[in-house]
């Protein structure tokens, strides 16, 4: 619900369709979801090069660009993730208006909340990407040493550790990043896109 009054919903002079058909390709999400270091960031910006390559107007969401600028005042409370995510959904559905692919790299541990940016959007436009990984892989991994400080209680309500991570229920695709390479898993995905015909190259 809005707590703006008076307000009007403007339709756009070009619409989705006509920048769809300037593009040469369809307009989605990608929305990768998993643990702390399980591989969201490098496998949605391997994604985003191949498809860059191959002439898809695409751009990747992730924490450097959202809770860096307009998610600066979250934190990491169920509450604040929850509106993290809905910010992100919302962000993500102008990407799509706008003609765009947009690759989201974000833990969005609830699948009520991924599932509330899914019915933001059209049935053919959310791509949900399960990036398995198990914690304990990921612990390993550690690429930034927040597991460590998180097992040591100075990173408190922690991902896996401390706060919960639910599984999707029904991901489009689910990459294992701890059997497979990043290239393999980026091939994955791309023969997804391409069988579904979300991929015109
Ligand atoms: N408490 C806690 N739990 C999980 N992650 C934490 C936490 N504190 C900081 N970080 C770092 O923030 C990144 C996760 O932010 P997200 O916006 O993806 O989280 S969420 O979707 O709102 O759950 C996450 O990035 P990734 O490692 O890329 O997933 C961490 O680097
Ligand atoms: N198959 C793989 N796919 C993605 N990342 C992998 C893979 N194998 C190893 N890695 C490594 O795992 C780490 C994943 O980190 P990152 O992409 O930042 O994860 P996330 O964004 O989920 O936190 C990187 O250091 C990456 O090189």
């Amino acid at each position: 619900m809005s707590q703006s009054a008076n307000i009007t919903w403007h339709d756009h002079a070009v619409t989705k369709k006509e920048r769809r058909e300037r593009n040469k390709h369809h307009s989605y999400v990608l929305w990768f979801t998993g643990l702390s270091g399980s591989g969201k960031s490098t496998v949605a910006n391997a994604v985003a090069k191949r498809l860059f390559e191959e002439q898809t107007n695409s751009y990747v969401l992730d924490g450097d660009n959202i809770r860096f600028g307009i998610n600066k005042d979250l934190g990491f409370s169920d509450e604040d993730r929850k509106e993290n995510i809905r910010r992100i959904g919302e962000v993500s559905k102008l990407f799509v208006d706008s003609g765009q692919v947009v690759l989201t790299a974000f833990i969005s541990p609830f699948q009520e909340d991924r599932d509330r940016v899914r019915a933001l959007l059209e049935d053919n436009e959310f791509i949900e990407v399960y990036i398995k990984c198990s914690i304990e892989a990921c612990e390993a991994r550690d690429p930034k040493g927040l597991y460590e400080k998180a097992r040591k209680g100075i990173i408190k309500e922690f991902t896996g550790i401390s706060s919960p991570y639910e599984e999707p229920a029904h991901p489009e695709i689910i990459v294992d990043t701890e059997k497979h390479s990043i290239e393999e898993c980026v091939e994955q995905i791309v023969q997804y896109l391409k069988g579904k015909g979300y991929y015109i190259s």
